[in-house]
Order: C-alpha cells, then structure tokens, then sequence
C-alpha cells in the first residue's frame, strides 16, 4: 500500500508547505504542516480558544464517531523558533493521500501560541521526525508514519517541494521520475530523534570543494538553509552588494544581484542549490534576504525547505537512512 499527497507553499516566500489532510469519521480536512523536525501530530481544534482558532480550520473530536480521549494525556511543545503549543491528546482515524491510519494520537490544542495564532496558513502540524520526540505524557505516541510504516509497501517517505509550485509527499514509494539525478544515500544518527546525517564538504558556485563537516537535520518545517557561519560568511563574501543587517538579523543585498549556488556534500555526491532559490525574499525596495543563514545558536545545521527545494529527499526509516537526489 501507499499514499500520496500534494503539498503546496503557504505564500509567495514559500515560507512554509502545507497538505490537507482527513481527520476522523465523517473526515474532517485540516490544511497541515509537515514537519520532519519534530514528532508531535497537533490541530487547532474545538478545545483552542475561539479568539485564538479565528481564521483557522478546526478538529472537532465529538463530531467524529471514530475519536477516543487518551484519558490523562497531555503534551506541550517548543519549535525552534520559540512558537509552542500544548493541550490534551485523542486518537482517530487520519488519512494521507489515501492512506489511513486508525488509531493515531491527535494531539488537541488548548493553548497556541502568537505566531501559531497569526499563521492561518496551517491548522497544525504533522511531525515526521523519529517517535523519540514526541512529547505526548505519560506515554509517548508514535507519528503517523511510523504508524503507516509496517503497513506501506515499503518503510520510506519522500518530501519533494518546489518554489512557488505544487509538490508531493509521497508514502511506501519512491517516484524517481521526481529527480533528474540518482539518489545517494547516507546513513542517519537516530540519538537526538531527528533525520540528522553529516555533510563533509561544501563548494560555492563553480569553485573548488571545501572540507567542511556538518552535523545536519534535514527539516521540511524549517524554510531556509541554516548552516555554520564559517560556510554562510565565505557564501556572501561572493556576494558584493551583500551585507548582515542586524534588523533583519540576517544577510541581505541587491535584490538583481546574481547569486552564486551553493552545493553540499551527501556520501561522495552533492547537491547543488541553484542561486535563484537563495535569493529568498524582498525585505524592502530592492533589497532581498537570503536563503542561506547563519545556524547561530541553533546547536546543529538545518537543511530546511532552500536545500530541500532542490531535491528530491527520501526519509528511510526501514534502513535509518536520508537519500537525497538532484531535482
Ligand atoms: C531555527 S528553526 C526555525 C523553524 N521555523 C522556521 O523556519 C519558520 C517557519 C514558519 C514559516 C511560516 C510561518 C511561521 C513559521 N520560518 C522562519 O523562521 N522564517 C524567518 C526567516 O525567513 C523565513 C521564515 C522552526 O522552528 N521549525 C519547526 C517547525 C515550524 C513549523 C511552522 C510553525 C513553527 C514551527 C521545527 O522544524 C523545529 O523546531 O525544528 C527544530 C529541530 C529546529
């Protein structure tokens, strides 16, 4: 068996991807985000604050004959950029592209925070991260892959995004036709309950290949490419109207400049983000941000939705393995 469903950017920065997804019996269709840097599935529902559910799609549990309370269950999270959310937890019938899974934990919202308030593009996340990291209490739920994974033709997922385009998410199944190139794969570290695998080198538009090891999370949930400041300063030092702006607490610049790519090392391939997709977003005038920043503070590198653009990535559970291919 498999699934396969069509994923779409939010706005006009593809700032984040978003898929309808059913929910219960008779379904009840939430635009979602998928996340593959966390493990929490979570919804607005009709236990969120009206005055904050304003604008969103909501899951209402009395309204499905197949929801159950997880009785004495709660879970709370905090994303990256310091958005959270939190509430109490059910378990029903969620179908993807086709594909159902009953009995999986839908974490309810009694509480979100602003940006989460303010971000009507999505009714809640999908989190396709490792079980490790989900947050439920007192007992750990698993995410709907790992639910889906021992029923689907084969134990893999593949994101494909695209800039200002439809794309898919596909489950059981790997479309090759998606990639122009072959798919190398690399090995993950399971310990910290992300898709984290190493890069080993890095090279800026045609030049020479740097030796440079990084510790890398491959993040759907994230929308740029955050990596160490060594590699993002030699970046923008090709660049010559590029500049950090302390406002934007990024690097911008001349929005018609012509931006070099950016390629990473995946085994003995790599991957080439063409520069259009680094030249991010206008901030003001003719003045643009990049795709490309700093992972300051973060404590490893995010390959998120710029290096994915460029890729058709391929999330191997079965063998713990990332398979990453040129698009
Ligand atoms: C340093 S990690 C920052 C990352 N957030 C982001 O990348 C958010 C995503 C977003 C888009 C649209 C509207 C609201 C939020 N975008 C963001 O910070 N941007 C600022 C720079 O310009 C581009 C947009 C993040 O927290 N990712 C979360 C999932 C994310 C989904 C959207 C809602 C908020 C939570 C997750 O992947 C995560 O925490 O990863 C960890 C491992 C870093």
């Amino acid at each position: 068996q498999t699934g396969s469903a069509p994923n779409h950017p939010s706005d006009s920065e593809d700032d984040e991807y978003i898929t309808n997804v059913s929910i219960g019996t008779p379904a009840q269709v939430l635009p979602l985000d998928f996340d593959t840097g966390s493990s929490d599935l979570w919804v607005f529902s009709s236990e969120t604050p009206s005055s904050s559910a304003r604008g969103h799609t909501i899951y209402t549990p009395s309204k499905s004959s197949t929801s159950k309370k997880v009785s004495g269950a709660s879970w709370s999270i905090t994303y990256g950029d310091n958005s959270s959310s939190s509430g109490d937890v059910y378990t029903d019938t969620v179908t993807i592209g086709g594909f159902s899974v009953t009995g999986q934990a839908v974490e309810s919202a009694t509480k979100v925070s602003t940006q989460f308030v303010q971000d009507t593009s999505n009714s809640g996340l999908v989190g396709l991260a490792l079980d490790s990291g989900n947050t439920v209490k007192p007992t750990k739920q698993k995410t709907w892959f790992s639910n889906a994974s021992s029923h689907l033709a084969q134990p893999v997922f593949t994101a494909d995004l695209n800039h200002q385009a439809d794309g898919s998410y596909n489950f059981g199944f790997i479309d090759t036709t998606l990639a122009s190139g072959p798919i190398t794969y690399v090995p993950i570290s399971t310990g910290n309950g992300f898709w984290e695998f190493t890069s080993a080198s890095y090279a800026i538009g045609g030049g020479s290949s740097k030796k440079h090891s990084t510790d890398g999370i491959a993040d759907t949930g994230t929308t740029l490419l955050l990596l160490d400041d060594t590699i993002v300063d030699a970046y923008y030092n090709q660049v010559e109207s590029a500049q950090y702006d302390d406002s934007q607490e990024g690097y911008t610049f001349d929005c018609s400049e012509d931006l070099p790519s950016f390629s990473f090392a995946v085994g003995s391939s790599t991957i080439t983000v063409p520069g259009s997709l680094i030249n991010f977003a206008p901030v003001d005038g003719n003045t643009c941000f990049g795709g490309l920043q700093s992972d300051d503070g973060i404590g490893i590198s995010i390959f998120g939705d710029v290096a994915i653009k460029a890729a058709l990535v391929v999330f191997d559970l079965g063998n713990k393995r990332l398979g990453w291919a040129q698009k």
